[in-house]
């Protein structure tokens, strides 16, 4: 049998090659996309991801700058950094790292980062637009995730896609997104009864929960696609939120952790990025 495992990191190289030549079509305009990512406070895995950004936007010609700040800033500090980014024009998007500490408004945060650079489509503007259908930035993970499905060559027009969680950054989105594209959508969070029933009901089912392997195999349709969006610590290894070894026999297509939607996440904040920059022109 061919692999039925869904490689993440090549789809990404493969789109990120792509991209790579349009931002050299940008700079024979003089004309090159930048990123701002904001971190505020030290904790190593959101490091890990910030620099990570950082590194795919260099290597594909994307001008990135990375401001790591103090845990004990202000509310009010970080909304004046985000003024200072919106007025920046090297900047075309900007990406402020959640969670953010407690003490800090989160909403207000990405409401104050003007709809235009919004690359992560956080924004209620944007947030609004997808829900009604107009034009607006994609939310990567959900981006990704419905890109990674589409590359297996299925469509999901007319399929049962259950959607495991509700957050606004993964569950929500991912369900309207695969609305749009004429799935029929269960929608299943942490008062759900019945779980294991709905979710083997699912010919595509994408999980984004944060609970290390709780998608188990009998829980799974044969021949389902699952995606498993979940990045879980354990023991220093990372997991996802499917028993990946136990459900990859059963599933037509199945993402890992890592190299499955992760990277495509950043994949599509890249994609973004350029599009926000060609829009600035
Ligand atoms: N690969 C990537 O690029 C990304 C990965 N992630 C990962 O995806 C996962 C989800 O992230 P995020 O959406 O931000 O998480 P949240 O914690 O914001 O949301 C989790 C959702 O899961 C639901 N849930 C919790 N427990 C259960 C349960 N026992 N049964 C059914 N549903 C349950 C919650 O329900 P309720 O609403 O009722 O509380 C909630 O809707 C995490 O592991 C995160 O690390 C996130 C972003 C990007
Ligand atoms: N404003 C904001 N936007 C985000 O998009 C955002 C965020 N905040 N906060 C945290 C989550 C999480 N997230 C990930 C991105 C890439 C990987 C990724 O590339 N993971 C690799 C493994 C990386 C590793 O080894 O740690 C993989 O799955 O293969 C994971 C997680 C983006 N998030
Ligand atoms: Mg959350």
């Amino acid at each position: 049998m061919m692999s039925n495992i869904i490689d993440g990191k090549q789809v990404s190289l493969e789109i990120r090659d792509s991209l790579t030549e349009e931002v050299k079509k940008l700079q024979k305009q003089d004309i090159q996309p930048g990123l701002a990512v904001v971190i505020v406070g030290s904790d190593p895995a959101s490091q890990t991801y910030v620099r990570a950004k950082a590194k795919a936007c260099n290597n594909i010609g994307i001008y990135s700058e990375v401001y790591e700040l103090p845990e004990e800033i202000t509310e009010q500090q970080l909304l004046e950094k985000i003024d200072e980014l919106n007025s920046d024009m090297r900047i075309h998007g900007i990406l402020v790292q959640l969670p953010l500490p407690k003490d800090i408004n989160e909403q207000a945060v990405i409401e104050r980062i003007s709809a235009d650079k919004d690359v992560d489509g956080f924004h209620i503007l944007n947030a609004g637009k997808l829900l009604v259908g107009q034009d607006s930035y994609l939310p990567c993970t959900p981006a990704g995730c419905i890109e990674l499905i589409k590359r297996t060559g299925e469509t999901l027009e007319g399929k049962h896609v259950v959607v495991i969680g509700r957050s606004n950054i993964v569950g929500k989105p991912v369900a309207l997104l695969s609305l749009y594209e004429n799935a029929t959508v269960t929608i299943c969070h942490s008062r759900t009864q019945n779980l294991a029933e709905i979710v083997k009901q699912g010919d595509i089912v994408i999980a984004a929960v944060g609970r290390p392997k709780m998608i188990t195999a009998d829980m799974v349709k044969d021949g389902a696609i699952v995606i498993d969006v979940g990045i879980n610590r354990v023991d220093g290894k990372l997991v996802g939120d499917v028993d990946f070894e136990q459900v990859k026999d059963k599933a037509s297509f199945i993402t890992p952790v890592p190299g499955g939607v992760g990277p495509m996440t950043i994949t599509m904040l890249l994609q973004n990025t350029i599009v926000a920059c060609k829009k600035s022109v």
